[in-house]
């Protein structure tokens, strides 16, 4: 994000975080504005240049937030809405990001969280449907392998859904991959791409090692070991934070990345290819129809949706845990939409 030169940082908001090489720009809305994740994820979206104008909403604190961040010098425009706004929050938007909802607290899974987050993400895509039917959906409220097929279920009781604008971000884990395994083998985390594939929570979470040149050397415990901490990164923070919550900055960072990854391939850019949580043919005839993998980012949201590819046997092994508790995640969401 920040170039070595201050002035040059100072001078030129465009970074590493966010490229851009397209002349168009987007209306975004952040539904969770005020939030933990929410508020350095509008910061963040009102530094990227593809940004044009930014709606944020929350059920408390949203204006604050928007009055605060719109005094940075990047040209977007900034408005916040109060918690009876929801509908003016979404007119002309493109593009969604969905932080709303509790966070996990120490000794508690993020499946913990349904009972009161599945209702905040179906009342908040049920307004989409009616205000904003075409935007493309991003989801980060947990839980994810829950709260997407919620808001699919929601869009399509409305006859609204588009399987090519809803993803579930997982982005995160794939932040969390790079940093973990430049770590270990001394690199620089852009040398250590990763692709984290299945769904967002503990065993769901796989990260394909063997398909990067610097991971597939790593075996035995250091294996186990690595594996662990992508799986259980949440984890870490949860506790770390020790009863103030989970991951926010690194989520809004990853946030962010992902959400400029997506305004990069509306604007035409090709190539644009990042693992996120979409409905998905992968898994469809074992019952799974959401999958993260691999995905095209173009013009119109999910451009092409990758194989996962060559796999060693332990990731074969990942697959088989994840694929069970992925269903069973999965189809929580739909029967509380049913
Ligand atoms: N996908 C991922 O990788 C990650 C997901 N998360 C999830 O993101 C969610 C938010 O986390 P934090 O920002 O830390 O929580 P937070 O509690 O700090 O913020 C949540 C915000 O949502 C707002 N909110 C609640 N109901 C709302 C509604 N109906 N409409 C609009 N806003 C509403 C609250 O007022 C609050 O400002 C949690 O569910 C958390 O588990 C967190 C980290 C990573
Ligand atoms: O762990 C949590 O509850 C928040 C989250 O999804 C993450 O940090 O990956």
């Amino acid at each position: 994000m920040f170039a070595r030169s201050a002035v040059r940082a100072l001078a030129a908001p465009s970074s590493r975080l966010f490229s851009s090489s397209a002349a168009r720009s987007y209306k975004v809305a952040v539904l969770g504005a005020g939030g933990g994740i929410g508020q350095p994820l509008s910061l963040l979206l009102k530094s990227d240049p593809l940004v044009t104008s930014l709606s944020l909403y929350d059920i408390r604190g949203a204006p604050g937030v928007a009055a605060d961040v719109s005094h940075v010098d990047t040209a977007s425009e900034v408005k916040g809405y109060a918690a009876d706004q929801l509908d003016k929050a979404l007119e002309g938007v493109k593009v969604v990001v969905i932080p709303a909802g509790v966070p996990r607290k120490p000794g508690m899974s993020r499946d913990d969280l349904f009972n009161t987050n599945a209702s905040i993400v179906r009342d908040l895509a049920s307004a989409i449907a009616r205000v904003a039917p075409a935007a493309l959906i991003l989801v980060i409220s947990n839980p994810v392998n829950s709260t997407v097929p919620i808001v699919a279920g929601t869009l399509e009781k409305a006859g609204v859904f588009d399987p090519a604008h809803l993803f579930g971000v997982t982005t995160l884990d794939v932040v969390r991959s790079a940093r973990f395994l430049s770590g270990i083998v001394g690199a620089q985390p852009s040398e250590t791409p990763v692709t984290v594939v299945g769904g967002h929570s503990g065993p769901t979470i796989v990260p394909l090692l063997s398909q990067t040149s610097q991971g597939k050397n790593i075996t035995g415990e250091e294996y186990s070991a690595l594996v662990h901490r992508i799986q259980f990164g949440g984890d870490e923070v949860v506790k770390a934070k020790d009863g103030a919550g989970s991951a926010t900055l690194s989520m809004a960072y990853a946030g962010a990345k992902f959400t400029n990854a997506l305004l990069r391939g509306l604007s035409g850019e090709k190539g644009v290819i990042t693992p996120t949580f979409v409905k998905s043919p992968l898994f469809a005839d074992k019952g799974i129809d959401f999958f993260a993998s691999n995905v095209e980012l173009g013009t119109n949201g999910v451009e092409k949706i990758h194989p996962i590819g060559p796999i060693s046997a332990e990731e074969e092994k990942l697959l088989e845990a994840c694929l069970p508790e992925l269903k069973k995640n999965i189809e929580k969401g739909k029967a509380f939409v049913a």
